[in-house]
């Protein structure tokens, strides 16, 4: 063990150049789009009367090589924007007027509610849509958007923040750490797919999504609040389960398709939505968008269905659960192929006590560890005890101590949910200070009661 004080953070808390400063050194300027709301009849905002907004939509769109929206197309991610709340930082030339210029550097955020354990939820700030001009990259035009945006996250008291990331190598230098993965998979379904268990009890019918209405909204809300690491869907996500982007087909449907499951009560238990990819595609493929069952029987029945369908021979899910229940659940395990196993969700601790008091724990543990965090931002910096008892978590900050372990707030991001094990992370070399022993109390501190996973990306 070491003796740690808060005279070692100072030296990590500095933040090496001024991010603003940096800007202006290149003529750059960061200013803040705050969010909008819909117009009182409730329809969709018109993009003329949001100019700022609109350009920095469109500039967002087109980092990511996207179709550019314009019009209604527009009208409906304005809307989108409304309803979840979503702030748009934007970095400008100096002079530049943001109402008629795209900005050269793009940032939304916004505050939701993410599931810390199954049952719990803690206010978690996401990020998303970050891209920067080709003609301004590496002039700090990221890092000064990112600095802004977690020092409001944590002024206005959110113990985490949350993003996806295109590249993992982005985010760890702002303390983001991988706190769930997930699988890209597919399954050959040629030939009749035998479920390993007893058949499911209760029925699986196919259902227009459209005409689901609150349905599917209500499953996925309800399997995502006992899902550690799933956070509230997004308004976006709202519009695609229903099959109404305008941006596709004019918002007449894609083709989207539903089955829901129904118990022996005639009570809705799961449903998923799925799309097939067309007749020119060998071998035929079915591709899952969304699959929530609450229980065994909902989760069997979908995918005995999904796994059955005529004529189909793959079916594929580009956000499966990275926790092996398919391939358990199929009489033929080896009919899963994982095409890519990925990072995906990254967490960012900005407070350390409310985070780690936002959590259950394992009911039978009774322990306590002390951690020292380095964190170049300083948000989470410094000494910190964490005691588990009776499935309840406490920190309290200490001046100075003797430290179990010691690390860096991106890993302290990663272990948050129970996701990423501390005995992987410490043979990595990524826990300083920590026994083989001590990397085992808090595995056993932080085991989640369920499986980490992301339900909706964002
Ligand atoms: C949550 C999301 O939205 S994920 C989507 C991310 N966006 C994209 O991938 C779109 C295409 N890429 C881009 O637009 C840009 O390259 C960005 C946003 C990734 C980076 O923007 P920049 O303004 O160039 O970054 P900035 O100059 O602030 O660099 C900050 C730090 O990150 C590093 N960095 C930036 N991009 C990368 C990268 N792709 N890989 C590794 N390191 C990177 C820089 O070297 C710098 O490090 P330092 O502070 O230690 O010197």
């Amino acid at each position: 063990m070491t003796q740690h004080t808060d005279r070692h953070d100072s030296a990590h808390a500095a933040v090496p150049v001024g991010p603003d400063a940096r800007l202006a050194e290149h003529g750059l300027r960061l200013q803040v789009i705050e969010p909008i709301a819909r117009p009182e009849s409730g329809g969709d905002p018109d993009w003329r009367d949001h100019p700022a907004l609109s350009h920095h939509v469109r500039a967002a769109e087109k980092g990511f090589y996207e179709k550019v929206p314009t019009g209604a197309v527009l009208d409906q991610v304005l809307g989108c924007h409304a309803d979840d709340g979503r702030r748009s930082l934007g970095v400008y030339e100096d002079g530049d007027n943001p109402a008629d210029t795209e900005p050269v550097g793009t940032f939304v955020d916004f505050s939701s509610t993410m599931t810390a354990s199954p049952g719990r939820q803690v206010p978690v700030w996401q990020v998303t849509n970050v891209t920067v001009s080709p003609g301004h990259r590496r002039r700090g035009v990221l890092r000064a958007m990112m600095t802004r945006s977690l020092a409001d996250a944590a002024a206005s008291g959110h113990p985490v923040a949350a993003l996806t990331a295109t590249e993992a190598t982005i985010y760890g230098r702002f303390g983001f750490g991988v706190a769930a993965r997930r699988s890209w998979i597919r399954v050959d379904t040629r030939g009749r797919v035998d479920l390993a268990g007893p058949a499911p009890s209760g029925r699986v019918r196919r259902q227009d999504p459209r005409e689901l209405g609150e349905t599917y909204r209500e499953l996925q809300e309800s399997v995502r609040r006992q899902t550690p690491g799933s956070t509230y869907r997004t308004a976006e996500c709202l519009v695609r389960w229903q099959d109404r982007e305008r941006s596709e087909n004019e918002g007449k449907g894609t083709g989207l398709l539903a089955a829901v499951h129904r118990d022996e009560r005639g009570q809705v238990r799961g449903a998923a939505l799925y799309r097939f990819e067309g007749w020119q595609t060998e071998p035929t493929t079915i591709t899952v968008e969304g699959l929530v069952a609450q229980t065994s029987d909902a989760w069997r029945g979908l995918v005995e269905y999904l796994m059955n369908l005529d004529l189909i021979e793959r079916v594929q899910h580009q956000r499966h659960p990275d926790d092996g229940l398919l391939a358990a659940t199929l009489a033929d395990p080896r009919r899963v192929q994982t095409v890519q196993h990925r990072d995906d969700l990254y967490v960012r601790v900005l407070d350390v006590a409310a985070a780690f008091e936002g959590r259950d724990y394992a009911p039978r543990v009774n322990d306590a560890l002390v951690l020292h965090v380095r964190d170049g931002l300083g948000h989470a910096a410094g000494m910190w005890r964490l005691s588990v008892d009776g499935g309840r978590g406490r920190v309290d900050r200490l001046d100075a101590a003797q430290a179990d372990v010691s690390l860096d707030v991106r890993e302290l991001g990663a272990l948050w949910l129970g996701g990423t094990s501390a005995r992987t992370l410490a043979r990595a070399g990524l826990l300083d200070d920590a026994s083989e022993q001590t990397t085992d109390r808090l595995d056993a501190m932080l085991a989640p009661a369920r499986p980490v996973h992301l339900l909706t990306g964002f």
